[in-house]
């Protein structure tokens, strides 16, 4: 498959991951970015400040749509002016938590608009992101399968049926990256406090976190397996997943976290 022409609109920190896992990737998108302040972009792909700069032969497959919900509208007002057609014929893939296919269809002026929603994550950048992806009625399956093969470069892929999942996905995977470094900054910090350096405390709890996804990702075990593996009767582990697995502890924590974020993506949407 030849590679498309992909124009990423917003080039921050999720835009500027899934770009720098693009240039990374075997067979990398052709990369235009549209990003007011972005001073050098991955793989030195051609920047443009606003959607008039865009060069009038450029007909990308895939507009990458990677600004905050509250600038899309106003974005996708300045991109049909500049596009016209042109936008049309584009397969616009939206990474925004909130705004919803049809209001992004509208927003670009055509109701039967292609319009991709999809929720990644920053480790996109490294090649081991996680995108779930929705298609709306009106993309093709040729649309789609560019949507999908641009999203497996940057990592692993899970399409779903409904749209509203995607805020399911958002509180599992798009947002959860944060809930991980946060423990692995309250790992390094009591490390600290039991009397290791800042230094050994660092390295000890980002190899770990590094050794046990590498093992969720590499072996075919269960997640509960491979906690059985670690935990001996009556051992260090036991005492300590004692304090995690009450019921009023992390599974009631994770719990009331994943329902704040699907709340928070809810008011997004509208
Ligand atoms: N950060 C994440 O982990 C993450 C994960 C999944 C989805 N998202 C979604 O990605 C989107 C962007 O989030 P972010 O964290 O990358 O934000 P960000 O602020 O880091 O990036 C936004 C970028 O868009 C550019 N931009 C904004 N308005 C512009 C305009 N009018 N013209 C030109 N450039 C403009 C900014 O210069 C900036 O580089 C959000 O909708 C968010 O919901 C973020
Ligand atoms: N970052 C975005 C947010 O916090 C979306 C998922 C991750 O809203």
């Amino acid at each position: 498959m030849t590679s498309p022409n992909v124009l990423l609109i917003g080039c921050g920190k999720m835009g500027g991951a899934l770009a720098q896992g693009w240039m990374a990737a075997q067979n990398p998108p052709k990369l235009m970015v549209l990003d007011r302040k972005l001073q050098q972009a991955p793989g030195d792909s051609p920047i443009v400040r606003a959607a008039s700069d865009i060069p009038a032969d450029f007909q990308p497959d895939i507009i990458v749509l990677a600004v905050k919900p509250a600038g899309a509208d106003a974005m996708l007002a300045t991109l049909r002016d500049a596009l016209g057609e042109r936008l049309h014929k584009s397969a616009l893939l939206s990474v925004m938590a909130g705004k919803t296919c049809d209001h992004l269809a509208q927003a670009c002026g055509w109701d039967d608009m292609a319009v991709i929603r999809t929720m990644p994550n920053t480790p996109s950048s490294v090649g081991a992101g996680t995108t779930g992806l929705y298609a709306s009625p009106h993309v093709s399956e040729a649309q789609k399968q560019i949507a999908i093969t641009l999203m497996k470069q940057v990592g692993t892929v899970v399409p779903v049926s409904r749209e509203t999942d995607l805020r399911s996905i958002i509180a599992i995977a798009g947002s959860a990256p944060a809930y991980i470094f946060f423990l692995t900054e309250l790992l390094e910090k009591t490390g600290v406090e039991l009397g290791l350096t800042a230094e050994q405390s660092r390295e000890l709890a980002r190899s770990m976190m590094y050794g046990a996804g590498k093992m969720l990702h590499d072996l075919p075990e269960d997640a509960s397996t491979l906690r059985k593996n670690v935990t001996s009767p009556n051992g260090t582990t036991a005492a300590a997943l004692a304090v995690f697995m009450d019921e009023n502890n992390w599974p009631r924590t994770v719990k009331l976290a994943a329902q704040a974020a699907v709340r928070r993506s809810e008011e997004l949407d509208n």
